[in-house]
């Protein structure tokens, strides 16, 4: 995936939370090009804090008060039910310094962060997801009223290191947007072991199996996202009238496959919704 941007583009970033989604964005982040020293973390766990400084080169800290010293952009990364106390705890810092916050939480609005931060606050909601650690993300933005044409520019910029970004104008879709593609990876992973699992049952070594459903899983998605050809029609091509495939997708349509999917994803967003009102 193409890009661009020089270590020197980062600002001065201050993650707060350095667990799976923050490792990911970090170490998507450098293997682009982002200057470690630019980076400083907050982490509670030992350690994690460890793991961090060894793997990546990153300033850690065990408080988020020494984080975001001299920090233009909060990359709020910790668990939906703690974030309004980490961001009461940064609101006096907040209203001095006005950084931009990026929050990645599931659920939690704008309106919440800002709240919580003291008021009037820019903030940009950030969905990723786990493949930015590749460079190979994808992340659904919503930035609030507060945030200037600047800030929105930089904050795109900053994510955009670790995949493609996709705006999104309704806040409310947000929470779609963390129902497919930020929890989407799972889904995908879960595919990939009941496709492993049936391919040992049908008599693989698991190694084998392993490797051809991961590599099927991968050509796939590189057909999906390469070539102008939609999902329907890729499948088509691959289903010859009366073979192995019909016999297959027939099974997964008469088990509610789509069905499944639908629902699932619809719970993901509702989740989402009950996070943001469970922390209100
Ligand atoms: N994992 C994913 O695929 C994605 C996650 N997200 C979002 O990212 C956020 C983080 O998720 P994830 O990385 O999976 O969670 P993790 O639990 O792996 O990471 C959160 C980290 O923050 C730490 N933490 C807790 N309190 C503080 C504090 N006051 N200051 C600094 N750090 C603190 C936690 O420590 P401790 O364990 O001790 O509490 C933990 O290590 C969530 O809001 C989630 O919704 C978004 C997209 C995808
Ligand atoms: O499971 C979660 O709540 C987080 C948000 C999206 C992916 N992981």
């Amino acid at each position: 995936m193409a890009n661009t941007t020089p270590a020197t583009d980062f600002p001065v970033v201050a993650f707060i939370g350095g667990g799976n989604m923050a490792r990911s964005l970090i170490g998507g982040m450098i293997a682009r090009g982002a200057d470690p020293a630019r980076i400083r973390v907050a982490e509670p766990v030992d350690a994690l804090r460890e793991s961090l400084q060894a793997d990546f080169d990153v300033h850690c800290f065990a408080t988020a008060a020494e984080a975001v010293e001299g920090a233009a952009i909060w990359l709020l990364a910790v668990k939906p039910q703690v974030m309004r106390t980490v961001c009461d705890s940064l609101a006096p810092v907040a209203q001095s310094t006005r950084p931009v916050a990026i929050s990645v939480a599931a659920g939690i609005t704008s309106r919440q962060l800002s709240d919580w931060l003291g008021g009037d606050v820019a903030v940009v909601r950030a969905m990723p997801n786990t493949p930015a650690l590749l460079g190979v993300g994808i992340t659904g933005l919503f930035a609030n009223a507060q945030v200037d044409a600047g800030q929105r520019e930089q904050s795109g910029h900053l994510i955009e290191a670790v995949g493609p970004v996709v705006w999104i104008d309704d806040e409310v879709q947000m929470d779609a947007v963390t129902a497919v593609s930020g929890s989407g990876p799972a889904y995908v992973f879960l595919l990939a072991e009941a496709m492993q699992a049936a391919g040992v049952r049908q008599g693989l070594p698991e190694a084998t199996a392993r490797q051809l459903a991961s590599h099927t899983l991968l050509g796939a998605a590189r057909m999906l996202t390469e070539l102008d050809e939609p999902a329907d029609a890729l499948r088509r091509k691959v289903t010859s009238p009366g073979g192995t495939t019909q016999a297959a997708i027939e099974t997964f349509e008469a088990g509610g496959l789509r069905e499944l999917v639908d629902r699932a994803v619809a719970a993901a967003a509702e989740r989402g919704r009950e996070l943001s009102a469970a922390n209100d």
